[in-house]
């Protein structure tokens, strides 16, 4: 009997955390166009800030493979990051005049978020990496997918489901499910079990981040 992949026993014995996210009110308000400015301008404000505390991430998870082939890919989502994604966030803070905001970066939940990811790839081995990245990406591709036909009245928001529910965006994160799954075959159960938690602990610390984006202040 072949074991099951590692992936799939995150996304079932963690489903009610990864549904959580992608009911979200932010998720569901966006996807219907009734998601007010001020809430989609604080996301931007702390996803612009994400995608910076990405970089790191995927630093450390340079550092710490041991395969040409891993860093190889790496740096190619390392380039993506710097520039695409940073283009992005540039011409989206310049059409909405948005500036630094250091209060809403120092929310709770939103420092939750951005602490919580750095001190994985910081403190957490190669696989606690690829777990956390392949929690944050397949569930974004997850729900941009399930809104691919949503038609959105500002270009911005717009661009930002089609990004994620781009053939490159998916094969990034198809990447990220085989590499987990590639890697449980070769640690023990009890490690496994600890890596599914953590994909559970990260879809918690998403929630919590778009809690700040849909609410506001705390
Ligand atoms: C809050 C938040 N969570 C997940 C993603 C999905 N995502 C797209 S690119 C990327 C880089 C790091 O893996 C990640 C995680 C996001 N953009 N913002």
């Amino acid at each position: 009997m072949t074991a099951r992949p590692l992936s799939d026993r995150m996304l079932a014995e963690q489903a009610q955390a990864f549904d959580a996210m992608l009911v979200h009110p932010f998720v569901r308000d966006l996807a219907a166009d009734r998601l007010p400015d001020a809430a989609f301008d604080r996301y931007l404000l702390i996803e612009g800030a994400f995608v910076d505390t990405a970089i790191a991430i995927f630093g450390y998870a340079v550092a710490k493979a041991c395969d040409l082939d891993d860093r190889r890919k790496l740096i190619g989502s390392l380039d993506g990051l710097a520039h695409g994604q940073m283009d992005y966030f540039r011409d989206a803070y310049a059409g909405r005049g948005l500036a630094p905001d250091p209060g809403l970066q120092a929310d709770p939940r939103v420092a939750a978020f951005r602490d919580g990811m750095l001190a994985i790839a910081r403190d957490g081995d190669f696989a606690d990496i690829l777990t956390a990245m392949f929690a944050a990406e397949w569930m974004y591709w997850t729900w941009c997918d399930a809104h691919r036909c949503a038609r959105l009245a500002d270009p911005i928001r717009q661009g930002w489901i089609d990004l994620h529910a781009a053939p490159e965006f998916q094969a990034q994160a198809r990447w990220l499910r085989d590499r987990v799954d590639r890697i449980g075959t070769t640690l023990p159960e009890d490690r496994q079990t600890a890596l599914i938690a953590l994909f559970g602990h990260v879809q918690r610390l998403e929630v919590s981040f778009h809690d700040a984006a849909w609410s506001g202040a705390a």
